[in-house]
């Protein structure tokens, strides 16, 4: 196993990502500084870049001691997570140490193969992640190579849907007792017990996202935990009369 994985065995990975552009805290400085935060509070690497891409990865790289997952969500449809081996090499000249690689068997922006991009990130002399939604993706992207697996993608892909909004821990399970390389349980790990879970179900990490890094998510959390506000208090700013001006 390459020794950087050995860091990560049976941690708690963080994702420092926005999920939309128009998020207050996409930039660079921003995702850097929330990845060190999440470094000081015992996290055992960082997952990172999304739409943010090779700039959030260079910003956060320079900024941790942890290794550092990079990865580039372009694009929204189909394959989007680093889709391309060109996308690997970018991801790679930012300062990754583990490229996180769409693993599923959809068709890539480029034509090319999962092979042609693990390849890629080979050459680089870096670790291969790959993302899948399901045992066929994560069997058929072992053959192409990948170092490791995440099931960041079960629920996310037509052949994968989301049964009840809470994490894949079968998945997990089923990956952990059958395939020859560490499998990380990712998506939708929102509470502490589940990280917990992930690991008694084999995981050999655990990826937590937005349940850490994303205060907009968490406010709605305690937002929609409250009563409904009185139908007078939501008149919008378009309800008002001139009187009330
Ligand atoms: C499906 C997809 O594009 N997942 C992305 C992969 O990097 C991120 O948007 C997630 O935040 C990440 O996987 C962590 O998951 P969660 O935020 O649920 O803890």
């Amino acid at each position: 196993m390459h020794p950087l994985l050995e860091r990560l065995r049976g941690g708690l990975i963080v994702s420092v990502q926005v999920h939309r552009p128009d998020d207050p805290l996409r930039n660079p400085d921003a995702m850097a500084r929330m990845a060190g935060a999440a470094v000081a509070g015992g996290a055992a690497a960082i997952r990172c870049g999304g739409i943010g891409g090779p700039d959030d990865v260079r910003a956060i790289s320079a900024a941790v001691d942890v290794p550092v997952i990079g990865l580039w969500k372009d694009g929204r449809e189909g394959v989007y997570i680093t889709p391309t081996a060109r996308h690997v090499h970018e991801v790679a000249d930012a300062g990754a140490h583990i490229i996180a690689i769409d693993g599923t068997r959809r068709p890539r922006p480029d034509g090319r193969s999962l092979a042609d991009s693990i390849a890629a990130a080979h050459d680089r002399g870096l670790v291969a992640m790959a993302d899948v939604g399901t045992r066929g993706d994560a069997l058929a992207a072992v053959a192409a190579g990948a170092d490791v697996v995440a099931t960041t993608l079960s629920g996310y892909t037509p052949d994968s849907p989301r049964s009840d909004g809470g994490p894949d821990l079968d998945l997990v399970r089923l990956l952990a007792s059958e395939l020859p390389v560490p499998v990380v349980a990712e998506g939708r790990y929102h509470r502490p017990d589940h990280a917990a879970a992930a690991i008694a179900a084999g995981a050999y990490a655990v990826v937590v996202g937005t349940a850490i890094t994303s205060p907009g998510w968490l406010t709605g959390q305690f937002r929609n935990a409250l009563p409904a506000l009185p139908a007078a208090a939501l008149v919008r700013d378009a309800d008002r009369t001139e009187a009330d001006a």
